[in-house]
């Protein structure tokens, strides 16, 4: 790659970090296309204060495991990377404050209409991000640490949205504040459990289960009762899970979503790219 075409490439570069309540989730872009994601547990505070030191390659091209050699495949370029953070955990936020080049998003960057000032700064990044791709009006559903419904009209005003606790929060909750309910793990579910369960694991799998997935329908129907052309997309680490189930017991519904992971970093990405 010739030097300047090499300077372009490398000034592009800038990093997006969605701090949810149970993990990090990193996305690299060069200018406004998405190179590669990867989630990550929390970093210790070592690990970030090294990271900002701009002698750490990330582990690319060199011979070291780098923390994200398989998720910065650039060659060495100089270090940090623009870090643009969209955190709903402020302890996690604050140890990110001694990076050398951090911009934490707020909500009044969002042209999102009627927000609210403690609407989380992923409801709003990726409602704008389905929005932006997909049209609006539009329904985000993200199975992460909380469930959360998030809702906006054709003129980009929020509707509003609902919050409630994520598959593993309710099997831990189960677990945790009981005293004789096993900690039922997420992994272990492999299949639609029978809804008049007859053993204590697959009793508590079929309540968290199928009235989550009985929430999500009766969501999904009220929203298309208020907007028939609104669209509905689906983020969060239980996606996939979700969509197994919704597609097993309510498969028309099932096929008209959405499912995009990265819907925060679209969201940060019209941001970024409008404020270059
Ligand atoms: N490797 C993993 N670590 C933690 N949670 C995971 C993992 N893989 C899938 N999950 C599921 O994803 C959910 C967390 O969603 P995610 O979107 O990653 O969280 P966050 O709220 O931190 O954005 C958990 O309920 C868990 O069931
Ligand atoms: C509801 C959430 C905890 C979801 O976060 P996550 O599950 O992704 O960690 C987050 O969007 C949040 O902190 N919201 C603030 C309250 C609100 O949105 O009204
Ligand atoms: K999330």
């Amino acid at each position: 790659m010739k030097s300047q075409q090499y300077l372009k490439h490398i000034e592009n570069q800038w990093l997006a970090l969605e701090i949810g309540n149970s993990r990090l989730h990193w996305a690299l872009f060069v200018g406004e296309s998405l190179k590669s994601t990867c989630d990550t547990e929390y970093l210790p505070e070592s690990v970030i204060q090294q990271l900002g030191n701009s002698q750490t390659n990330w582990g690319v091209g060199s011979g070291k495991k780098g923390i994200f050699s398989t998720f910065l495949p650039l060659p060495p370029a100089s270090y940090p990377l623009p870090l643009f953070i969209a955190s709903v955990v402020p302890k996690q936020t604050a140890l990110w404050e001694s990076y050398p080049d951090v911009r934490v998003m707020t909500l009044d960057q969002i042209p999102l209409k009627n927000i609210y000032p403690t609407l989380g700064i992923d409801r709003a990044l990726a409602l704008w991000g389905a929005g932006m791709t997909w049209g609006f009006p539009m329904l985000v559903i993200d199975g992460g640490t909380a469930l959360t419904f998030t809702a906006a009209d054709a003129e980009q005003t929020l509707v509003g949205g609902a919050i409630l606790p994520g598959v593993g929060l309710q099997f831990v909750s189960l677990g945790q504040k009981t005293g004789q309910l096993p900690q039922v793990k997420m992994e272990e579910i492999t299949s639609l459990p029978p809804r008049f369960a007859l053993n204590t694991a697959e009793a508590m799998q079929s309540g968290v289960i199928y009235t989550l997935l009985a929430g999500i329908k009766d969501f999904i129907e009220a929203w298309l009762c208020l907007f028939p052309d609104g669209k509905i997309a689906i983020k969060g680490g239980d996606r996939i899970l979700l969509l197994n189930y919704l597609q097993t017991l309510y498969p028309e519904m099932a096929s008209s979503l959405i499912v995009e992971p990265n819907l925060i970093f679209w969201g940060m990405q019209k941001i970024v790219m409008a404020t270059k």
